[in-house]
């Protein structure tokens, strides 16, 4: 993609918001939040559902006025100076937003015929899978297909900054590829990308910079691999066991039996010292555990989700076994005994609870 004369630098913040507070009816949806995305990165905000994600995107893009606070994207208020961002901003909306009696294919080439330089529509339809149902009207488009014309809207005009809310929601695995690769062929061509997704291995493989929103505030801020607590990008040590079995076994003995089979001042390469937990794993809230590092042991348990149980800590071929004898002792058959690192989805559910909302 060219680059406009006027594009923000590789390093600079694209999208800067600062205190934003949006209400609705005297409550505080979105609450003194701040967020930075960059140009030539993907930033994901991630939140349960009415954490406050889209109202904070939607005043990115001037469709709603903050109530305090500053927003600014490529240096402008979106708001006082809607008309000069507009052909510099790309948006794909929730709902799509998209007229309901046209064709595909018709909306597209109006949407690319408002650009000066829009991409190639035809190259664009053919990447997307659009081709295959240009001529249907929107209001008959399955979910999918209505999310891929959305997505092409969004950056069929090249826009430096793109907002993206959701846009794999409801795709086929084939599509989400394909927005993937998209996605990634944007941040290589220098654009801001924003998104909000659920899907935490989406958020994983894409974003340089994740944001995590709960109850309009940001909770966590930083680089997948910070929020993965061991801070060491590609690390191929394992820190945790993960077991699917039948709930309520006993963790407390599992702790002990680990605890005991693990020689003290053990600490494979890459794994924290004990007592001495990641930065980012000690702002992480307290979970329900049978011990913590800070009490000199080097493992916790805990059985998150019933029949659903992590072991943190040193992990080594012995530990394996020492979780194959308690479940055999508990006279369980384990659906699945697998090892790595904690996923994002971890960490989330950590942040933001377990309950649903
Ligand atoms: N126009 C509105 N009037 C009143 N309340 C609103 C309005 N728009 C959003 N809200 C409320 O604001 C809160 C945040 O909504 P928002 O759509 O920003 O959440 P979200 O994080 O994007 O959620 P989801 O993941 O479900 O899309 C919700 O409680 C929602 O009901």
């Amino acid at each position: 993609m060219p680059t406009a004369p006027d594009a923000a630098p590789a390093a600079a913040a694209a999208v800067e918001v600062h205190g934003l507070v949006k209400r609705y009816g005297g409550r505080a949806v979105v609450d003194h939040l701040d967020l930075t995305a960059r140009a030539g990165a993907v930033t994901a905000v991630l939140g349960p559902n009415g954490a406050g994600k889209t109202t904070t995107i939607e005043c990115c893009e001037g469709l709603r006025t903050p109530d305090d606070g500053t927003v600014r994207v490529l240096g402008l208020d979106p708001v006082a100076d809607a008309r000069t961002l507009r052909p510099r901003v790309g948006v794909m909306l929730q709902d799509g937003g998209l007229p309901n009696g046209a064709r595909a294919g018709e909306v597209l080439r109006h949407v690319a015929a408002m650009y000066a330089a829009p991409r190639d529509v035809g190259e664009l339809t053919e990447r997307l899978g659009i081709d295959s149902f240009a001529r249907t009207s929107v209001r008959r488009l399955s979910g999918g297909q209505r999310q891929r014309l959305a997505l092409a809207c969004a950056v069929v005009g090249r826009g430096q900054v793109v907002f993206l809310d959701e846009p794999s929601a409801g795709m086929d695995p084939q599509s989400r590829r394909a927005v993937w690769e998209l996605i990634r062929e944007l941040r290589a061509d220098g654009v801001a990308v924003v998104l909000t997704t659920h899907l935490m291995d989406e958020a994983a493989d894409l974003a340089d910079h994740v944001h995590v929103v709960d109850h309009g505030q940001v909770i966590a801020a930083g680089t997948v691999s910070e929020l993965l607590a061991d801070g060491s990008p590609g690390t191929t040590t394992a820190t945790c066991v993960r077991v699917e079995a039948r709930p309520g076994l006993d963790v407390a003995r599992l702790t002990a039996a680990l605890e005991a089979d693990t020689p003290p001042g053990h600490t494979p390469p890459g794994h924290p010292a004990p007592g001495h937990p990641p930065a980012e794993q000690a702002r992480t809230p307290a979970r329900e555990t049978s011990g913590t590092p800070s009490e000199g042991r080097r493992w916790t348990v805990a059985e998150p989700e019933p029949g659903t149980y992590l072991a943190e800590g040193p992990v080594d071929p012995g530990s394996l076994a020492t979780v194959a004898t308690w479940l055999a002792d508990a006279g369980s058959l384990a659906r699945s005994v697998t090892t790595g690192g904690r996923t994002l989805e971890d960490v989330f559910l950590d942040l933001t609870g377990r309950h649903l909302r």
